[in-house]
């Protein structure tokens, strides 16, 4: 293995001069620099300590294991220090820049399987010394594939890497969910048994599509899709007829490594000796065939950011409202986004009871078929299976959620899956009916679009009274006539006008557009968009910035003001909002009222439940706390005893905790009333002396007068 000479670079920020900026991340800015000393060109990445919010353990985390490391396939870092208010990580210069970003300027279309197989050769070397080292190194992607001025590939970006051989909150943090959504193994969507070095493999597999077509699987869809089409379709792969012009040894390292069970994948070091990578040529190789003639990686990243710039400014033209343009960043942003599956979960659940009792209506109906079609052709491979599940396209929602019971049930409490199916299908329903690019022959008719329209508008209003952020995070339950017309469809998690056409309907022609004319255009990675976009409403006097609504950042998910309020009561924020909306738009408020009302009969049903389940917790503990203080010591063990499992066991100890925890709790409140009952007196004895003063004085006043 050749290792670098190890120079002493210096940790002073005056030591260097920064030249332009050469990338961006989410929270960070790469510059290409020189080091005067050493009079070397270096990379900085700026990360920003603001931006980054608490997360300076994953910070630290990450520079420690950059300077650590030692393998030429590794984006090491040379050195790092803090500077003003941000963060300086030296880093060798990767003059080619990002795969992704290669792909974005230049490859639009993916790169050719020699290239491929060279660039994922390369990335499997680090992946062996990571996995071996103990590191899993959780965001494997183009993104962070770099390629230096002589055709040398590096895996950079450790911001969410994670330590096998952790213990304590660092060994619980690999059960959290991190990662990019669109290259996320499953068992890291579903949170059920942590997960291993494996995830990586998965994100390897994915990463291996991304350079062969240019995007991820499922890139085009928001997060919340994305999650559920990894967990709930067949792998993603190479296809037969689509993908001709590659190999069959391409299609079964592929294979190999998307398979479902982490540990039906091979290892780094097993997938090395693939057939596949007799493939593989040298690092000049690469040199002539992808970096030969291309501009500076400044001018590149320069122009790219320009592009982003110009799409949104035309999308700006078209809706005229920054609300939408930020999704638009969102979703064309998936590939930089983190996420925390807490914030998901919470959302789900919120939204669970609408979507169920949607669903129990079996007023759902949807063609799946787009869920499985991603938009790289990938669903083909498993076409079989998804024949069986579209022989009757009504029943197909149904039949996906009972798939999904099983394993992802667990992995959010109740059944949030069905909320979330139930929206995307809604969702999707509306943006193969508008698109005039739509493979679907059963239009909608023009009335049915008038409709949607009118709906588009009623929604439109509703968000621009309400303020931005109200929609972005709960959306009203859509299965509400509103108009007189009947939508199948449940709050949405994911903004419902990403992709509802019913509220944008010329944003989703335009994505759909996007995905089908321009596909070089479709994987700018999210920062690079998060900035346009504040550039972009900035530049119109329009500025609201995004940040401005930030509440949390965890990880790389943001919390906006109004997620965080969704998450405390969404249901009445939602309707005190509605209200106000009742208010002050006459035109609409016949159309909210019965909003207003199923919110009401939510309410009241979630209370219900909320009651019984006190009630039954409030009964067992009592049920056990007799037992428990009626009998002897020697006995006052059986209870527990006589339970057959340890989680049993482990539940009475927790009633019981609970219990002496309601015990102490009354007998503090007792001691307040108390203390209150004692502190009114006083206040009564006060007053009637005060009253008493003040009666004196008057007498005194009045005799003087008299
Ligand atoms: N050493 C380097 N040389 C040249 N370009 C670089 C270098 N490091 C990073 N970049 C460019 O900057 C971009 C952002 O860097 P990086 O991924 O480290 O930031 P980040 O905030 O961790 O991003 P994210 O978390 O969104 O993946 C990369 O995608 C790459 O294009």
């Amino acid at each position: 293995m050749e290792h670098e000479v190890h120079k002493r670079f210096p940790a002073n920020p005056e030591d260097y001069k920064l030249y332009e900026e050469v990338g961006e991340g989410f929270s960070a800015t790469v510059y290409r620099a020189l080091c005067v000393p050493l009079n070397e060109i270096v990379a900085i990445k700026v990360l920003d300590l603001e931006k980054c919010n608490n997360d300076l353990d994953g910070i630290r985390r990450e520079v420690q294991t950059m300077i650590l490391i030692d393998h030429p396939n590794v984006l090491r870092a040379h050195c790092s220090f803090p500077a003003d208010r941000s963060l300086w990580v030296v880093m060798p210069y990767m003059a080619g820049g990002s795969c992704l970003h290669l792909m974005q300027s230049d490859f639009p279309e993916g790169f050719e399987e020699p290239v491929i197989a060279t660039l994922l050769r390369e990335v499997l070397k680090a992946l062996v010394y990571l996995h071996g080292h103990g590191h899993i190194h959780r965001d494997v992607k183009a993104g962070n594939i770099l390629v230096d001025k002589n055709g040398a590939v590096k895996l950079a970006d450790f911001g969410v890497s994670a330590c096998m051989f952790d213990t304590g909150d660092r060994q619980r943090s690999r059960n959290t969910f991190v990662g990019t959504p669109c290259w996320m193994a499953p068992e890291v969507m579903q949170q059920l048994h942590g997960y291993d070095f494996k995830a990586d493999i998965w994100s390897f597999g994915i990463t291996a599509l991304e350079l062969a077509h240019g995007h991820a699987p499922f890139s085009k869809y928001p997060p919340m899709k994305v999650l559920l089409m990894t967990l709930q379709n067949a792998p993603p792969g190479l296809d037969y007829e689509r993908d001709k012009r590659f190999s069959k040894s391409f299609r079964d390292l592929v294979a190999a490594c998307l398979v479902k069970d982490p540990k039906k994948r091979p290892s780094a070091e097993k997938l090395l000796k693939h057939p596949f990578f007799k493939h593989a040529r040298s690092n000049e190789y690469l040199m002539r065939t992808i970096l030969d003639g291309l501009a500076p990686l400044g001018d590149r990243f320069r122009e790219l950011k320009e592009k982003e710039s110009n799409f949104l400014l035309q999308n700006k033209a078209v809706y005229e409202d920054k609300e939408q343009l930020s999704q638009q960043e969102y979703i064309r942003g998936i590939s930089g986004w983190n996420f925390n599956l807490e914030d998901l979960k919470a959302q789900a659940a919120v939204i669970d009871e609408i979507s169920t009792k949607n669903l129990d209506n079996k007023q759902k109906s949807k063609d799946s078929k787009d869920d499985f079609d991603g938009d790289n052709g990938v669903g083909k491979t498993s076409s079989s299976a998804m024949d069986n599940h579209c022989a009757n396209p009504k029943e197909d929602g149904m039949q996906d959620l009972q798939d999904l019971e099983g394993p992802f049930s667990s992995a959010f409490s109740g059944r949030p899956l069905q909320a979330l199916r139930a929206c995307f299908d809604v969702c999707e329903d509306d943006i193969d009916a508008i698109s005039p690019n739509s493979k679907d022959p059963l239009q909608l008719s023009s009335d049915s679009i008038s409709q949607k329209q009118q709906q588009s508008q009623v929604d439109l209003e509703i968000r621009k009274i309400n303020g931005e952020n109200l929609a972005k995070s709960f959306s009203v339950p859509k299965n509400i006539n509103v108009l007189g017309r009947q939508k199948f469809s449940s709050g949405s998690l994911v903004p419902e006008h990403v992709i509802s056409p019913s509220s944008h309907i010329a944003g989703d022609v335009e994505r759909v557009d996007l995905n089908q004319k321009q596909q070089h255009e479709r994987n700018f990675s999210g920062p690079l968009l998060y900035r346009q976009m504040r550039d972009c409403t900035a530049a119109s006097g329009q500025e609201e910035s995004l940040e401005g609504r930030l509440v949390q950042r965890k990880g790389r998910f943001k919390v906006t003001s109004a997620d965080a309020n969704s998450k405390v009561a969404p249901v009445t924020n939602y309707v005190s909002n509605q209200v106000g909306v009742a208010a002050n738009y006459p035109v609409n408020t016949a159309s909210i009222l019965p909003t207003l009302h199923f919110l009401l009969q939510q309410n009241a049903q979630q209370r219900d439940q909320l009651m019984k389940l006190i009630k039954s917790v409030e009964q067992s503990s009592n049920r056990m706390i007799e037992t428990t203080t009626d009998v002897g010591p020697s006995e006052q063990l059986q209870p527990f005893q006589a339970l057959s499992t340890p989680r049993e066991r482990e539940l009475q100890t927790h009633l019981a905790q609970l219990h002496q925890s309601i015990i102490s709790l009354t007998e503090d409140i007792q001691k307040l009333k108390m203390k209150n009952s004692q502190l009114e007196r006083q206040i009564g004895a006060l007053m009637s002396k005060g009253g008493k003063f003040q009666m004196e004085n008057e007498l005194r006043r009045s005799n003087h007068q008299g």
